[in-house]
């Protein structure tokens, strides 16, 4: 599935001749956000109306509600999907949440190229994912360096105990997030996070992504260190955001910030 997503990725990175405007935003931090997260565990709540392992998961999608619902829920910071084929995600959506909410809000793309990094930029997020496999890692280090010089900060993602030790063996992310699921059979296991936790450096916040349901899943992966929890479906199925970050937190209230 990754391999089929990257070659739709090269061919619209050849078409992405012409980049949006730059457009102006205040911009908030998703590292100091994981850090001092509202809850036990930091949530970065995803904006997802498909994928492929699900199909379509909500229908009536409107994005900037959704991101909006999200923050009054006491989301840390915001995910949106901006990959159209795979995911029915469009850019167009980060910068009309962007200039709605005022918590982090993260590109979550397959990002394998500066000039995409560019585009990020312009469309006004905080921060973007990148996934290590998807190009050899020494040149995901470059695209990291690039990022972080423009000012995007990057969630760096595994999917497997060789990929985090090639990847530290490269460099050391401030933010290194593993993925629960496994993209050839598109099962998810929070194993995954449990086997990988004591790998991670200690200067490093950690995020366990894909999976999560319940509070027990938060923690099962908080137990084992993770600051923060990327979550999609089980939000994007619930009657509302706000109901469905309650839920998912089993009613754990709001730290107060005083
Ligand atoms: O979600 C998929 O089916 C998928 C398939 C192939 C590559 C990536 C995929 N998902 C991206 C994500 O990592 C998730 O959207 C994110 O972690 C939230 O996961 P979930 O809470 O399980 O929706």
């Amino acid at each position: 599935m990754l391999e089929k997503i990257l070659e739709t990725k090269r061919q619209e990175i050849v078409q992405l001749t012409t980049l949006p405007e730059q457009i102006n935003v205040r911009h908030f931090s998703l590292f100091e956000a994981l850090s001092h997260p509202n809850r036990s565990v930091g949530l970065i709540a995803e904006v997802k109306k498909a994928s492929p392992s699900k199909g379509i998961i909500r229908e009536d999608f409107e994005p900037v509600t959704i991101a909006t619902g999200y923050e009054k829920g006491g989301a840390d910071a915001i995910s949106v999907l901006t990959d159209v084929s795979y995911f029915q995600g469009h850019r167009d959506y980060l910068t009309a949440i962007k200039q709605e909410v005022s918590i982090p809000v993260m590109r979550k793309d397959f990002i394998i190229d500066k000039k995409q990094i560019d585009e990020t930029k312009r469309i006004g997020a905080d921060a973007m994912l990148l996934i290590v496999g998807t190009v050899p890692v020494e040149d995901l280090k470059q695209l990291y360096d690039y990022a972080y010089s423009i000012g995007l900060e990057c969630l760096v993602e595994v999917h497997a105990k060789e990929e985090l030790v090639e990847l530290l063996a490269c460099f050391t992310p401030k933010i290194i997030g593993v993925n629960n699921r496994n993209l050839k059979t598109f099962e998810t296991s929070l194993s995954q996070t449990e086997e990988m936790a004591s790998l991670i450096p200690e200067g490093s916040l950690f995020v366990s992504e894909s999976g999560i349901f319940h509070r027990e899943d938060i923690e099962r992966v908080g137990k084992v260190g993770a600051s923060g929890i990327l979550v999609g479906e089980s939000l994007m199925r619930a009657e509302s955001p706000e109901v469905g970050i309650a839920a998912l937190f089993g009613g754990e209230a709001i730290a107060s910030s005083s």
